[in-house]
């Protein structure tokens, strides 16, 4: 009787959950064909809290993997079909959302301008941002900033005068390191791209301004995933106030600049005042200052550190990268030069170790758009309103584009050109419109923290774990212990 009564109950169970998929593939409200599938969860929160579950484990694609490759016989107006496929619709964090795992719808919607997706962010995240930040802005004025951000690391002016300094601030920072106690490469890595997106954001040296600004950062941006309540006492409350506080002294900084601007801009608050558009305000530097911090702060030190894991756990690409390393800083001594952008830049596997690193990391494991009308790519409908997550992730790690993709193997990326950032199965950077304008400055950082880290010191890594959500971070900071090498 028992097993009838299961048997009853699991059968009903069943039909209701292909029920649910079958009214949400099929309730498209627009007469595009569409090919979309998945199922919304619960009301309300929808399936976050099976992706939030999924992010907190070695594997957090498996929230996609589970959907594609799930195998329950769907009838739908088109046949049978097996698993709703690389592009599923979901409902997350509060939204209809469309997946896509799919290398090249991914693309379509990158390459998309403002009039089909405009980008989306957490709600406590557009609180903390300004108005007038690039991350916000779309049309013009985003093609304007961005196009004079991306455009500050093309002067070889500038290329040279940011390549010495983030040289000298590396250098300084591992000259303090001893040999009696672990190097947290994780926190070292932050505090140095601190200094260096001061420095080249705004001119900003090591000081007492410059110590006042971390602390407030740090406290600005325990907020970007808090809840988004503005009263006294929450996170989002404080790090408005942060925020407040930083922008007081960089509008400082600023006014200060604009008394003397000089034409030779020196770093990317002056190109900002150089323009001569008159459309870009001392409130909107200062606003994009900040907010030009926020994807920059934390990615760096990541690609480092990551790096560093993989280096550790791989001694045989962690030989060819020392010795690369070594023949160029030979030839160079012999020369007596030191090395420049360009040389940092062109020692081919220590590039291929940053570009698996970025493949296998996911330091930004996708980003999501808000579609402004029904738009339709490759048969599939996105309608209005409807956010779509690009999960960068889910293609760095299908094996149908990168072979033994959990391996980390840097040789897969000799003799290809990844220099302009991103492919359509590479997009560590994003794409299209809002390709990040930090890459060259990431790779530049990267190569140069990896130069004199292999060539200056021998180390032993303590075992880590790499943590993938809210953001990706090692459990323990991933301590090192160090040793000088003798040359
Ligand atoms: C490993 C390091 C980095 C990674 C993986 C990374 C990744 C990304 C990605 C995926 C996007 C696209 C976001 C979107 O499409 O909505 C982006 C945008 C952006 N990144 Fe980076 N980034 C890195 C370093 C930096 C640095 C160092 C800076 C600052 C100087 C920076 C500044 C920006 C800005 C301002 C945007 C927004 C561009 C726009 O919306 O037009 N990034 N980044």
């Amino acid at each position: 009787m028992d097993f009838i009564i299961s048997a009853v109950v699991l059968f009903i169970l069943i039909f209701i959950f292909i029920r649910r998929l079958w009214i949400s593939s099929s309730s498209s409200s627009s007469p595009v064909r569409s090919r979309l599938l998945g199922t919304m969860g619960w009301p309300f929160i929808g399936e976050t809290l099976d992706f939030i579950s999924c992010g907190y484990t070695d594997h957090p694609q498996s929230f996609m993997d589970k959907r594609r490759l799930l195998i329950i016989p769907v009838q739908d107006r088109y046949g049978i079909c097996l698993r709703y496929g690389k592009v599923f619709k979901s409902h997350l964090f509060g939204s209809p959302t469309i997946v896509s795992t799919d290398a090249e719808v991914s693309r379509i919607v990158l390459q998309s301008d403002a009039n089909s997706f405009v980008p989306s962010y957490p709600k406590s995240l557009t609180e903390l941002m300004g108005g007038s930040s690039i991350l916000r802005i779309n049309g013009n004025l985003h093609r304007r900033i961005h196009g004079l951000i991306g455009g500050f690391f093309k002067s070889p002016y500038l290329k040279a005068q940011v390549t010495s300094e983030m040289r000298k601030l590396i250098l300084q920072s591992m000259d303090t390191w001893k040999e009696d106690r672990p190097i947290y490469i994780q926190d070292e890595s932050k505090h140095i791209a601190f200094q260096v997106l001061a420095k080249t954001l705004m001119g900003l040296d090591p000081g007492e301004e410059m110590e006042y600004l971390r602390i407030q950062f740090q406290k600005f941006i325990a907020g970007l995933m808090s809840l988004p309540l503005k009263l006294p006492g929450t996170q989002l409350h404080r790090s408005l106030q942060a925020k407040k506080k930083m922008v007081k002294l960089v509008l400082k900084i600023i006014r200060d600049k604009r008394m003397n601007v000089s034409p030779d801009s020196k770093d990317v608050a002056d190109v900002l005042l150089n323009d001569k558009s008159e459309k870009l305000t001392d409130e909107l530097i200062s606003d994009n200052m900040i907010d030009l911090m926020i994807p920059g702060e934390d990615s760096v030190p990541l690609l480092i550190t990551l790096a560093i894991k993989y280096l550790s756990d791989c001694p045989k690409a962690l030989h060819q990268l020392k010795e690369e390393n070594l023949e160029l800083k030979t030839r160079k001594e012999d020369l007596g030069e030191s090395l420049c952008w360009d040389d940092y830049l062109s020692m081919p596997f220590t590039q291929s170790v940053i570009t698996e690193t970025l493949r296998m990391g996911n330091i930004i494991m996708g980003v999501i758009r808000k579609a402004m009308k029904d738009v339709e790519i490759k048969g599939y409908l996105i309608p209005k309103g409807w956010c779509v997550l690009t999960h960068f992730r889910s293609v760095h790690l299908d094996e149908n584009h990168h072979q033994s993709p959990h391996l980390f193997n840097p040789w897969r990326w000799q003799d290809r050109d990844m220099s302009s950032g991103s492919s359509s199965c590479f997009t560590p950077f994003g794409g299209g419109l809002r390709l990040c304008p930090g890459l060259d400055l990431a790779r530049l950082e990267a190569s140069i923290f990896l130069h004199h880290f292999v060539t200056n010191f021998r180390w032993v890594a303590e075992e880590d774990t790499i943590i993938n959500f809210p953001t990706v971070r090692m459990k323990k900071k991933m301590p090192i212990w160090v040793k000088r090498e003798m040359n």
